[in-house]
């Protein structure tokens, strides 16, 4: 049976103390679901403190990016080590926001992946498409190579670690959500790319997310599709009532 999960990517919002506020809200009011994993993903100066209060919890807490180098003269960097010591086991690879502002490609997506799983972290693969792509009719095209050219190159035995978000770019804080149909129709082609990459068993066995605009209002529509796991949440987490009801849609 495939892990339901709702994730939220704070992105570069809350200071320490609105993030121990939203957490203990978070904490206060979730309500664990069986075979449901929540995962929250705040900025690095946030994670051992978050990852400190939510211990005894069965919240996840995550970064939201990583270097693909152990350690070295890499200003501003932080590696899959260093989260490590403060007790974060999941990373955020691959959003396209790293992709567009911050110039990360389908190869050094790759690198950053394997230094991930490397370090026996579970890593939450984001990819999607632009707007251009999908009125060109590329979309499934760009989605494919994204997955082939950035993940495809792992071992049968890492998909255990990975999880993935289809974030439609177009749909990345817009408030204009892909369709319940243009999510299930695209998460159905993503699980058929990897079965034919690799096998049905683990096509079968991957979590997949969906990101772009999902709300309390939207959220059970979409995670109602038979391949849509959960989702990866921007906006919406950052209100503990918010991502709260959308944590009980699923
Ligand atoms: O990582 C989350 C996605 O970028 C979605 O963000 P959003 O829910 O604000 O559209």
């Amino acid at each position: 049976m495939r892990k339901k999960i709702v994730a939220g990517n704070w992105k570069m919002n809350t200071n320490l103390s609105e993030a121990d506020v939203l957490t203990t809200a978070l904490m206060k009011g979730y309500d664990r679901k069986e075979n449901t994993e929540v995962v929250i993903a705040p900025p690095f100066t946030h994670l051992y403190h978050l990852y400190e209060l939510t211990r005894t919890t069965n919240i996840e807490v995550a970064a939201q990016n990583m270097h693909q180098a152990s350690k070295g003269a890499y200003t501003g960097e932080i590696s899959a080590d260093m989260l490590k010591s403060v007790g974060i086991k999941t990373v955020i690879l691959g959003h396209s926001e790293r992709r567009a502002y911050f110039h990360e490609g389908d190869q050094l997506l790759a690198e950053k992946v394997s230094a991930a799983l490397k370090e026996e972290m579970k890593v939450i693969f984001c990819f999607g498409e632009e707007l251009e792509d999908r009125q060109k009719k590329t979309h499934f095209n760009l989605v494919e190579s994204q997955l082939k050219e950035g993940l495809f190159h792992i071992a049968i035995d890492d998909w255990q670690n990975i999880v993935l978000a289809y974030e439609p770019v177009w749909a990345i804080g817009t408030g204009e959500t892909a369709s319940p149909e243009q999510a299930q129709e695209m998460h159905a082609f993503i699980r058929k790319t990897i079965a034919e990459a690799y096998d049905q068993t683990i096509a079968d066995h991957v979590s997949i997310l969906y990101g772009g605009s999902v709300k309390p209002a939207n959220a059970k529509e979409i995670f109602s599709k038979p391949d849509v796991d959960g989702g990866l949440i921007g906006g919406a987490s950052l209100k503990a009532e918010d991502f709260l009801a959308i944590i009980a849609a699923i």
